[in-house]
């Protein structure tokens, strides 16, 4: 069946216990979803991201349309036979990284124009050109192009922003009504920076073109927990309640948890598997550093109850070893450890919405955590 498909199955408090289906399979939520930037999770074979318990990867289009192209992808079967990942794939539109890693930027009505920070090349990301893109790496899940503001940013600004990013939500969907298959969905994206008053705008002028899902952009941002959560607070409960709500970017564990808290439905972010590859591993009393020496003796595994080779049979010495020693495998244990950990908090998050004790579970687990025995 080629059908995009929200169940919303029990609500505890604003936090949702839901499921996705598309034509490549269900997507279990709240969920997270690992960064697959440059078409691989980076140091992960598809087939253990799978056995993590992720339902679904997150693809990069600025990344993707600059090497190999969209075209070239397309050309040798679309992204999931490319890289081997037969579930769904969310990409984004490529503006945020176009904004974050490009060079000679320039942004106007139109779209933006930039310089490839691989080999200086020149492009142009157009609303239409961006969903063209994602289009031909088949992505199931696609993202309008918006644009986000940077933070701080005054009033008058992020409204300017937020209205061209409205702009861009209807030409956006209008080019994917022209090139999408059926199933395939595709977000809008709420602006407004920290103001209430346009997020609720940015949320309804989304809300009247009409969306299957809805991203909250503009957070994750610098602008720190605290006002993520004010921001998610007020922005939420305007978005549709029969829709998947998207955090874009976030975040640690306890981000993830006080989000989830909040109503949001779906995340992404490379902090597991950045930050795995350079000696950081989650545990539930807090992050740690495999580096340190307090490791270097220690023959005891990072997590014995952790369905996941990575973080059950390896002792936490043998990992200190493999980055002392610069071998590669450092950095795909550590990724393999964090996307397991993330994946069960979340698998923990769903059923605790399910027994109708997600404040119980969110309090304990932010005592361990913070209390940061590790
Ligand atoms: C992932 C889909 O993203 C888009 O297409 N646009 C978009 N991406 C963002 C990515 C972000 N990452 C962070 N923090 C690490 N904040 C982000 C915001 C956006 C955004 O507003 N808009």
């Amino acid at each position: 069946m080629s059908e995009f498909i929200f169940n919303l199955q029990k609500t505890d408090g604003q936090a949702r216990r839901g499921e996705i289906t598309t034509p490549r399979g269900k997507i279990q939520t709240p969920a997270f979803m690992p960064v697959g930037t440059a078409g691989t999770v980076k140091a992960m074979q598809t087939r253990d991201v799978k056995a993590t318990g992720a339902d679904i990867i997150l693809g990069n289009t600025y990344h993707l349309m600059l090497r190999p192209t969209a075209e070239r992808v397309a050309r040798l079967g679309g992204l999931h036979h490319f890289m081997q990942w037969d579930g769904p794939i969310l990409t984004d539109s490529g503006g945020f990284q176009v904004m974050s890693l490009s060079k000679l930027r320039k942004l106007t009505e139109e779209g933006v124009s930039f310089q490839s920070h691989i080999d200086g090349s020149r492009h142009m990301l157009t609303p239409e050109r961006s969903i063209e893109i994602q289009c031909l790496l088949g992505a199931d899940i696609q993202m309008q192009l918006d644009e986000c503001p940077p933070f701080p940013i005054t009033e008058e600004a992020s409204r300017e922003s937020l209205e061209l990013s409205i702009r861009w939500a209807k030409r956006s969907k209008d080019a994917f009504e022209k090139l999408s298959k059926p199933g395939q969905a595709l977000f809008g994206i709420v602006q407004g920076s920290v103001f209430e008053d346009q997020r609720k705008r940015s949320a309804e002028g989304l809300m009247e073109i009409g969306f299957p899902g809805y991203s909250v952009g503009g957070l994750a941002v610098g602008e720190g927990q605290e006002q993520m959560f004010r921001v998610l607070d007020f922005t939420t409960p305007v978005l549709p309640k029969d829709r998947p709500r998207y955090l874009m970017g976030v975040g640690k564990p306890p981000d993830l948890v006080g989000a989830v808290e909040r109503g949001i439905d779906m995340f992404d972010c490379v902090m597991p598997t950045r930050s795995g590859r350079h000696g950081q591993a989650f545990t539930w009393d807090g992050p740690i550093n495999i580096k340190n020496a307090a490791y270097v003796d220690d023959g005891t595994p990072l997590d014995a109850d952790l369905d996941c080779p990575a973080s059950r049979d390896y002792s936490k010495a043998y990992i200190n070893h493999l980055f002392r020693a610069g071998e590669y495998l450092a950095a795909t244990l550590l990724s393999w450890h964090n996307l397991a950990f993330y994946q069960e908090l979340m698998a923990r998050m769903r059923t605790a919405i399910e027994e109708d004790r997600f404040a119980a579970f969110a309090a304990e687990f932010r005592a361990r955590y913070s209390a940061g025995a590790a």
